[in-house]
C-alpha cells in the first residue's frame, strides 16, 4: 500500500469493500472513506510518488493521493486569488479537516453494542477525531529494530535474557501492535525503543539515526500504568503539560488552546473539571484516566507514540475507542507503537502491523491482517473459529489445541511422545525459527528505511524548546500548589499542630510574669520546641521526593522541564503551609507558658523556629532524594533525627571527644541556643551576666548559629538536588 517508509503526505479514499480475510475489518468499508496520512511537506526523501493520484494494490485497494502535489495545485490557486504563499502546511490542515469523515461513522460501531458504545459515538464526533493532530508539523518518524537482545542480571540466577533478538519496524502512519503471553518481553522491547532501556545488543534505530537526546520530545511514552498528579482535574493536567511540553513559540493562550483542543479530541469535556484521583480519592474513570495519560503525550503532537497496554483493564467499548484514537493518530501520519492484551477481533483490524512476542523471540512480525495467512500457509488454522487474536496467543503460548499441526512439527515430533502434540518449547522454538527464516528472505532491503537527515532531526529539535526556566519553575510552583491545595486547607495538620501547641501550654502553664520561672523548666519547653519543629518538617520532607518519583521520571524523561527548575519550585511549595503552622503553634505556647513578653522576643523565636524547618526541610529532602525509597528513608530518618536529639545538649553536656561533632551538624542544637539566647541572653553592653543554661553559656550573640543553619538550609539542599541528578530516568 505505501514503501515501508513514507511519511510523505498521502490520502487514502477507499473505495470498496475489506477482503474476506480481513475478517471485522470495516474501516472505511464503502464508505469513501478518507483520510489524511502524514503531512510533512519535507520529508519527500523518504519515497517517492509520481502524480498526485495512484492506486494501491493493498487489498483494502486504497488509493493514494499525493496531497503535496495536490496542496501544491490548491496553494497555486490560493496565491493567485490573493492568498499568502506560506499557507502551504494551513490548506493540508484544513482540507484534512474538510474531507475526513470519522472513522467511526464509516468503521460503524455494531447496532447491538453496549449503550456505552452509543455514548462514546456520540463523544467521538467526526470532528472531534480527527482534527488537529497536525497542528505543528514535526519530522516523522521511520522506527526500525533489528536482532534486539536485553539481559538482565539477576543475584540468584546470574544474567537472564529477557529479548534473545526482536526485529520489526514501524513507519509513519501504521500502527503497531505487539501481542503476546504476560512476561513475553513487550514492556521491556518498548522501554528499549523509547530509549529508557539501553539494550545489550542489535539496533533501534529512528530514521536511520540511533537514539539521541534530542529524540526525546519527539516520542511520547504512555506507561503501563497511568501517572498524573491525583489533585488536579483533566484540565488543569493538560493545560500544566501544555505549558511546561509546548515550545516557547507558541503563547500562553495558544498552549492553553492545544490542552483544550486534546480535550475535546479525547472526549474529555465532560470531565475536564474532575480530579484525576487515584488511590483512596475517588476522581475520573479507569478509561478517561488513560485518555488523559495519552492526552498529555499527543499534546505536543510527538511524531512516535509508544503505548504500554493503554486498554488494559477497560471494558470492550473503551479499549475500542482508545484504539480508534490511536488508529486516527496514526492515520496523520505518525507511527504508532502499542503493546495490547488480548484484543477483540475488532480492535484486532484497527491494527496495521503486528509483532507477536513469545518468551523475549518474536514469533511474527508483519501486516497485521496477513497474520492469519501466514500461520495457515504453515499449517497451522484454527480447528474452529476464533478470534485471530486468541490464535495468536494461544500459538505464543505454545498451545495447540484446536489448531491443525504443521506437518514439518508434526514430523519433528520425538517418537517417545505418546500424545502426539508438540510441547509447547518444541511450538516455541518452531514459530521461531519459521519467523527467523522469513525475516532474513524479507532482506533487509525491504527494512531499509528513510534518510532524513540527523541535522534536520536536530535543527528541528532545537527549534521546539519547551517553556524557559523561569517559566518552567512558575508553572511548576503553580502546579505543585494546586495538587496541595487540599493539604493547605487539611484540618488535619492544624488539629495536630494546636492541640500539640495547646498540651505544650498547658503543662508549661505559667501565665504569671511576675514570678520567675523555673529555668531547668523553661529549658525543657525551648528543647522541645526545637525538636517539634525539627523533626516534624523533616519527616513530612522525607517524603517528598519518593511520592513524585514515578511523575519526576516520567516527565524528566520526556524532557518536561529542568530538574533546578522542578527543585527550585519544590522546595518552595511546601513553605506556605510550613511557615503559617507555627504561627498559630507560638500565639498558643508563647503566651500559655509565659515566655518573655516583649514583641522583640517573640519575632525573634518565631524567625528561630522558621530556621528550624527550612534546615530540618533541606535534610528530609536529602534523605528522600538519597533512597527515593520512604521505607529506607524513614529509618535513616529516625537514626539522625535520635542522635541529633541526643547530641544537642541537653540530655547530657559531657559528649565524649570523638561524639563531638555530631552535635555541630545537629540542627537541634544550634536552635536550643538560639531560643535559650533570646530568652536569657544578655548583651556585652549589657550590665547583667550571662547565665549559664544546660551547659550553654547564654550570651546575646546567635551570629554562630544563624551561620550554621544558614549552611545547613544551603547545604542540605546542595545535597538533595546531586541526588537527584544521580537519579537514573530509566523504566519504571
Ligand atoms: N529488571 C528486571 N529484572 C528481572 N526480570 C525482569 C526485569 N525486567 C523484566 N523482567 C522479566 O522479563 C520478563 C518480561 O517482562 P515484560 O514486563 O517485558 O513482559 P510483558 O510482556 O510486558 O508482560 P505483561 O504483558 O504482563 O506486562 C518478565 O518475566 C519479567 O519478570
Amino acid at each position: 500500500m505505501f514503501q515501508l517508509c513514507n511519511p510523505m503526505s498521502v490520502m487514502e479514499v477507499n473505495e470498496g469493500p475489506s477482503s474476506p480475510k480481513q475478517g471485522n475489518d470495516k474501516i472505511g468499508e464503502g464508505a469513501g472513506f478518507c483520510m489524511l496520512r502524514g503531512r510533512s511537506l519535507e520529508s519527500e526523501k523518504c519515497s517517492s510518488i509520481n502524480g498526485a493520484i495512484r492506486k494501491t494494490k493493498s487489498f483494502n485497494s486504497q488509493i493514494l493521493i499525493n496531497t503535496d502535489e495536490l496542496v501544491k495545485n490548491v496553494s497555486r490557486r490560493f496565491n493567485s486569488i490573493g492568498f499568502p504563499s506560506n499557507n502551504h502546511f494551513n490548506i493540508a490542515f484544513a482540507f484534512q479537516r474538510m474531507s475526513c469523515p470519522h472513522p467511526q461513522l464509516s468503521d460503524g460501531p455494531a447496532a447491538d453494542e453496549t449503550g456505552q458504545e452509543e455514548t462514546e459515538q456520540q463523544d467521538m464526533s467526526p470532528d472531534s477525531s480527527m482534527r488537529s493532530w497536525n497542528i505543528e508539523p514535526s519530522l516523522p518518524i521511520c522506527l526500525r529494530f533489528e536482532d534486539v537482545k536485553f539481559k538482565v542480571t539477576m543475584n540468584s540466577e546470574g544474567e537472564k535474557y529477557i529479548l534473545h533478538g526482536v526485529s520489526g519496524s514501524a513507519t509513519p502512519g501504521e500502527l503497531l501492535a505487539m501481542i503476546g503471553p504476560s512476561g513475553g518481553g513487550k514492556t521491556t522491547l518498548l522501554n528499549l525503543l523509547s530509549g529508557r532501556l539501553k539494550f545489550n545488543s542489535g539496533t533501534i534505530t529512528y530514521n536511520n539515526q540511533p537514539y539521541s537526546k534530542s529524540l526525546k520530545r519527539k516520542i511520547g511514552f504512555v506507561m503501563q500504568d497511568d501517572v498524573a498528579f491525583p489533585h488536579l482535574t483533566v484540565k488543569e493536567t493538560l493545560t500544566y503539560a501544555a505549558l511546561l511540553r509546548l515550545p516557547n513559540t507558541l503563547t500562553k493562550d495558544q498552549k492553553r488552546d492545544r490542552a483544550m483542543e486534546v480535550i475535546t479530541d479525547l472526549a474529555l469535556e465532560r470531565c475536564q473539571n474532575s480530579m484525576i484521583g487515584g488511590g483512596l480519592l475517588k476522581g475520573i474513570s479507569g478509561g478517561e484516566r488513560r485518555r488523559v495519560c495519552i492526552a498529555n503525550e499527543i499534546l505536543l503532537n510527538p511524531p512516535l507514540l509508544l503505548l504500554d497496554e493503554p486498554t488494559s483493564s477497560l471494558d470492550s467499548a473503551s479499549a475500542l475507542r482508545i484504539v480508534q484514537i490511536l488508529h486516527n493518530i496514526a492515520k496523520t501520519g505518525k507511527t504508532v507503537v502499542t503493546t495490547i492484551h488480548q484484543p477483540s477481533s475488532r480492535l484486532f483490524s484497527k491494527f496495521d502491523k503486528l509483532i507477536l512476542i513469545g518468551k523475549g523471540s518474536s514469533l511474527y512480525f508483519g501486516k497485521a491482517s496477513e497474520a492469519m495467512m501466514y500461520f495457515s500457509s504453515m499449517g497451522c488454522s484454527p480447528l474452529r473459529p476464533m478470534n485471530p487474536a486468541e490464535f495468536l496467543l494461544d500459538l505464543a503460548n505454545g498451545n495447540m489445541n484446536d489448531k491443525s499441526v504443521p506437518l514439518i512439527l508434526e514430523d519433528k515430533l520425538s517418537p517417545t511422545n505418546s500424545t502426539q502434540t508438540p510441547s509447547s518449547l518444541e511450538v516455541h522454538e518452531y514459530f521461531v525459527e519459521a519467523c527467523e527464516s522469513r525475516s532474513s528472505k524479507i532482506g533487509k532491503s525491504k527494512l531499509s528505511m528513510s534518510t532524513i537527515q540527523q541535522s534536520e532531526m536536530k535543527s528541528s529539535s532545537s527549534k521546539e524548546l519547551g517553556a524557559s526556566w523561569s517559566d518552567q519553575f512558575r508553572i511548576l510552583l503553580s502546579r505543585g500548589i494546586k495538587e496541595r491545595r487540599h493539604e493547605y486547607f487539611s484540618s488535619v495538620r492544624v488539629i495536630q499542630v494546636v492541640s500539640t501547641a495547646i498540651i505544650m501550654g498547658l503543662i508549661w502553664w505559667h501565665p504569671n510574669h511576675s514570678s520567675s520561672v523555673d529555668l531547668q523548666d523553661q529549658a525543657g519547653l525551648l528543647f522541645f520546641i526545637s525538636v517539634f519543629w525539627g523533626f516534624f518538617p523533616l519527616l513530612t520532607a522525607i517524603f517528598t521526593f519518593p511520592q513524585e518519583r514515578v511523575m519526576l521520571i516520567k516527565e524528566r524523561s520526556a524532557g518536561m522541564y529542568r530538574l533546578s527548575a522542578y527543585f527550585a519550585a519544590r522546595n518552595i511549595t511546601d513553605l506556605p503551609l510550613d511557615l503559617i503552622l507555627p504561627i498559630f503553634f507560638m500565639l498558643i505556647v508563647y503566651f500559655m507558658v509565659g515566655l518573655q513578653p516583649s514583641f522583640a522576643a517573640f519575632f525573634l523565636t518565631l524567625l528561630t523556629v522558621f530556621l528550624s524547618i527550612v534546615a530540618a526541610q533541606g535534610l528530609g529532602l536529602s534523605i528522600g532524594a538519597a533512597f527515593m525509597d520512604i521505607k529506607k528513608a524513614m529509618t535513616l530518618g529516625s537514626v539522625i533525627i535520635m542522635s541529633f536529639m541526643l547530641a544537642a545538649g541537653f540530655f547530657i553536656q559531657d559528649v565524649p571527644s570523638f561524639m563531638y561533632w555530631v552535635r555541630y551538624v545537629s540542627f537541634n542544637y544550634h536552635i536550643f541556643r538560639l531560643l535559650l539566647k533570646i530568652q536569657h541572653g544578655c548583651s556585652k553592653s549589657g550590665s547583667c551576666e550571662a547565665p549559664v543554661i544546660k551547659g550553654v553559656r547564654v550570651d546575646y550573640s546567635g551570629k554562630v548559629e544563624v551561620a550554621a543553619l544558614i549552611i545547613m538550609i544551603i547545604g542540605y539542599r546542595f545535597l538533595a538536588y546531586l541526588f537527584l541528578r544521580r537519579m537514573k530516568l530509566k523504566a519504571i
